[in-house]
């Protein structure tokens, strides 16, 4: 078997959480080794289920998952087990416990995977919280923080036992500008200062492409539009990519569900050419 760059493969991937709806179609993927690779998409493209079946949750219909040469297979419990051990997964949201303080909620994977003294423990969610900044905020509640600095918390929590694998479902989800940047600037700092490989999912494609190595561009059904360096998606000429990327909401990918024209249905004119488009 030749050996693979890539850490992590999809390879000609089809999946659905039922038989009577493809949520991915025959999909390939690959992530590099080091590098920060985003999965840019619409909401329900399927960049979520994506980071599921690399974490083992669902089995894919045909192709398949292999992370770093081995195929995985969501029947092999063991093989799961070690598999999850090297991944570490920021969920939407964060999802902080707020009933804890700052420096309990980063050490409780490291409780929870056991055999630490507290003396370790402790260095390592200094270490961590210093690494985003909030070493100071160690002893505040989740209560007491803001939402940019939640971001940062859940981000020292994510790498507290530094997975080979950090993958971020929306890392920017609900943040203002600044938070963002300084958030994707962490994603980028942790990525290189621990030598992990990064996913992110996200559709802030602007955000992304500041830091990201590599991106692959996803649309509704389930399928890859194109991949590249950010630098070489920005050159693109392909109208789809273009839209994309510029966040245009006419192009090939159409923002309205079809429909009769506005002012047809609204009774305003007598049938014209589309004008769904001209009016927002
Ligand atoms: N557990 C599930 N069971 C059935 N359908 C699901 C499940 N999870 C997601 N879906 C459906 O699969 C499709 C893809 O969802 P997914 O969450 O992967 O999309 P996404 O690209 O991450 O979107 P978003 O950015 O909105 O999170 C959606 O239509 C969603 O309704």
């Amino acid at each position: 078997m030749p050996l693979s760059q890539a850490l992590i493969e999809i390879d000609h991937v089809t999946f659905g959480y039922d038989p009577s709806r493809r949520i991915l179609n025959d999909v390939s993927l690959n992530f590099q080794r080091g590098q920060v690779t985003a999965i840019l998409g619409g909401s329900g493209c399927g960049k979520t289920t994506l980071l599921r079946l690399i974490g083992g949750v669902h089995a894919v219909d045909s192709g398949r998952v292999v992370f770093d040469g081995e195929e995985v297979n969501v029947r092999d419990k063991a093989q799961l087990y070690r598999l999850r051990r090297r991944l570490g997964m920021l969920f939407q949201f964060g999802a902080l416990f707020t009933d804890l303080s700052v420096f309990e909620n980063v050490a409780f994977p490291l409780r929870e995977h056991g055999g630490l003294s507290e003396e370790m423990i402790r260095d390592i969610v200094l270490m961590k919280l210093n690494a985003v900044g909030l070493r100071g905020a160690a002893a505040l509640r989740i209560s007491e923080v803001s939402g940019g600095m939640a971001r940062r918390i859940a981000l020292a929590r994510a790498v507290a036992l530094d997975p080979e694998v950090i993958m971020y479902d929306e890392p920017f989800a609900g943040l203002d500008p600044i938070s963002m940047s300084v958030t994707a600037n962490l994603i980028r700092k942790l990525n290189d200062a621990t030598g992990a490989t990064t996913l992110m999912v996200s559709h802030d494609v602007q955000e992304c492409f500041l830091i990201a190595d590599y991106a692959y561009l996803m649309a509704a059904g389930g399928r890859v539009v194109a991949h590249g360096t950010p630098a070489e998606l920005s050159q693109s000429e392909e109208p789809e990519v273009r839209q994309f990327i510029r966040g245009e909401p006419d192009g090939p990918v159409r923002f309205h569900y079809p429909a009769a024209p506005l002012a047809e249905q609204l009774g305003l004119a007598a049938p014209a050419a589309d004008t769904q488009g001209a009016t927002l």
